[in-house]
Order: C-alpha cells, then sequence, then structure tokens
C-alpha cells in the first residue's frame, strides 16, 4: 500500500546543529517515536495523519549526533496498536531502547510478557481528540489492571484544558503516571494560573511522572529568533523549569523526534537540546532530569 504524508505536515529538521551544551552521559531521549517505513510497517487504518518515514537508523543517527545514550520510543497513533515498528528498532538498538505500547483491553497475559521481554515497559493512553476519535476508560481500565502486576506505568498525553475532567480517572489507576509534554499547558495562561496549578496539584498529590518536552508545540513565541539569537520558545520557559524545580527527582526530557503534526515550523532538535539548560539551570537538575530519572524509572537495574 502507498502512503500519502498528510499535506503541509512538516517532515523532521534535515541537519540538526550540533548542540553546544553537553548531555551528560548516559542521557535518555524518553519521548521519540519511529514511524515505518510504511511499506514495512503500514500505518494504521484509523489513523488521523499519515507521517513521512521516519526508521529507526534515522533515529539512531539522530541520537549520536546529540549525544544522547538511550531512547525510550513511545507508540504514536499512527500505528494504532500496531507495535511492530517500535519493538523492530528496540530489537535493533543493542538494549539502548525501551517502549511504551500501544495495546487493546482483549490483550493476554502472555502477550504482555512478550512485550516486556522486547523492552516495552509502559502503554499509552492518548486524549486528544485530534489523534484519536475515542478514548474509553472502562476499556482503559481494563488495560491499566492487566499491566499492573507487570510494573508498568501508563503515559498520558492530554490537552492542560481536560485536566480538571479526567483528573479523578488518573488518580484512580492503579500505575505509576508518566505525562506526556506538561500536560500541555496553554502559555498565554500566567504559570501561576489556575489550570497549570492544578496540574502541579494534581503532579504533587498522585505518582506522576512529567517530561519537560515539546516547548515547540506548547510555545507561542515560537523558535529562536532568525538572527540565530537564542530565544527559544521562551514563553513554555517558566513552565519547564516550575515543573523542575518542584518535581526535580520525578520529570524526564525528550526530543519528540521525528516531531509530528507540526506545520508551521520544525524544531532543530540540537536548539532543543540547547534549550535544557533555560527549564534545568543547574549541573544537579540536569543530572536528574537526564539521566538518574529515566534510568531508574527504564533501566532500573543499572541504578548504582
Ligand atoms: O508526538 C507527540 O507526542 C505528539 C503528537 C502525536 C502523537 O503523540 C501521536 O500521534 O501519538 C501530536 O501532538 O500530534
Amino acid at each position: 500500500e502507498q502512503f500519502t504524508k498528510t499535506p503541509d505536515w512538516l517532515d523532521w529538521y534535515p541537519n540538526p546543529s550540533k548542540p553546544r551544551f553537553a548531555l551528560p552521559q548516559g542521557t535518555v531521549d524518553t519521548h521519540c517515536h519511529v514511524f515505518g517505513p510504511g511499506a514495512t510497517f503500514p500505518f494504521a487504518p484509523e489513523r488521523k495523519y499519515t507521517p513521512c518515514d521516519a526508521g529507526k537508523d534515522q533515529l539512531f543517527a539522530l541520537r549520536d549526533h546529540l549525544g544522547i545514550s538511550r531512547n525510550v520510543l513511545v507508540q504514536a497513533t499512527c500505528h494504532g496498536a500496531d507495535n511492530s515498528a517500535m519493538l523492530d528498532a528496540i530489537d535493533a538498538s543493542n538494549g539502548r531502547a525501551r517502549g511504551i505500547a500501544t495495546v487493546r483491553p482483549d490483550i493476554t497475559h502472555d502477550e504482555l510478557v512478550q512485550l516486556h521481554n522486547s523492552g516495552i515497559r509502559g502503554v499509552r493512553f492518548n486524549f486528544l481528540k485530534r489523534l484519536v476519535n475515542t478514548s474509553p476508560k472502562d476499556e482503559l481500565r481494563t488495560i491499566a489492571h492487566k499491566i499492573a502486576p507487570l510494573g508498568w506505568h501508563i503515559v498520558i498525553y492530554f490537552e492542560g484544558a481536560d485536566l480538571e475532567e479526567l483528573e479523578a480517572f488518573f488518580a484512580a489507576l492503579p500505575t505509576p503516571l508518566v505525562v506526556d509534554h506538561m500536560g500541555r499547558p496553554d502559555t498565554s495562561q500566567p504559570v501561576d494560573g489556575p489550570d497549570f496549578t492544578r496540574f502541579l496539584r494534581f503532579t504533587d498529590k498522585n505518582d506522576v511522572w512529567v517530561k519537560v518536552s515539546c516547548p515547540e508545540r506548547l510555545s507561542l513565541t515560537g523558535p529562536p529568533a532568525l538572527n540565530g539569537e537564542l530565544r527559544p520558545y521562551q514563553d513554555a520557559v517558566p513552565f519547564g523549569r516550575r515543573v523542575i524545580a518542584e518535581f526535580p527527582d520525578r520529570v524526564l526530557w525528550g526530543t519528540d523526534w521525528p516531531h509530528p503534526n507540526l506545520k508551521d515550523h520544525m524544531p532543530d532538535d540540537g536548539l532543543l537540546v540547547d534549550y535544557i539548560p533555560l527549564i534545568a539551570e543547574t549541573p544537579d537538575q540536569q543530572h536528574k532530569l537526564l539521566v538518574d530519572n529515566p534510568t531508574r524509572l527504564y533501566w532500573p537495574g543499572d541504578v548504582a
């Protein structure tokens, strides 16, 4: 089957800059994807976008270019519950990748054990209406109770404004939770406004980890000035700084390569690395964010 990329969907940045910020040894990119290639790993019929092909070779080349040590691949909606492209990449990583899968409620325990042995450590629940048609809570609860005995967690992706409606459901789930992209705050609101305060309180009251990722999705001020001055996504900075300051032991970072569904600009992944010291301002915060926290969560056997 031939797949045609969604119109005006930008490809990933072709020649990412070499970061000025030197990532510490052991850095984990905890949020990235592989897409296709469609000829080998067809995209899901129920998908709401068709990405460009973005395979494991390009992902691992970016990993090495940026100075990253390990990846956590996250199943994206364009592949539905067919995790084969991600499993292929994990298998090829020589132990340097883990995965977060999408599964259906009828999955068996044996199938879950097989996924665990293939490097999967959690499942993803997606609530963005532009990405999925439904997220039936009874089915998600069934999945949550099936994965809890494996010690997995649940990665949740939702719009900040929807937390009020979703919070009780999240709090009742029987596993740790990892929030994608800071719960997508509205960066036009003050960082101490009611919505983000609700998010911080939710994080404080529950076993919740937060990815301080995707400023490029959240920012209204946009990428660095064309003159090369480093002013990347400055309106998203207070949100990342606040989460890191309040929860230094439960924050994670990721590139979100190949950055699906971006239409007005595509971030230079090298500058996304240079964005890190703007939100994690001390070496201790940086090491926890980039190495200690993701290693404890995804490679606990490697924690000294
Ligand atoms: O890649 C991301 O994390 C963000 C997006 C896409 C998905 O998460 C997905 O398709 O599963 C998005 O915001 O469009």
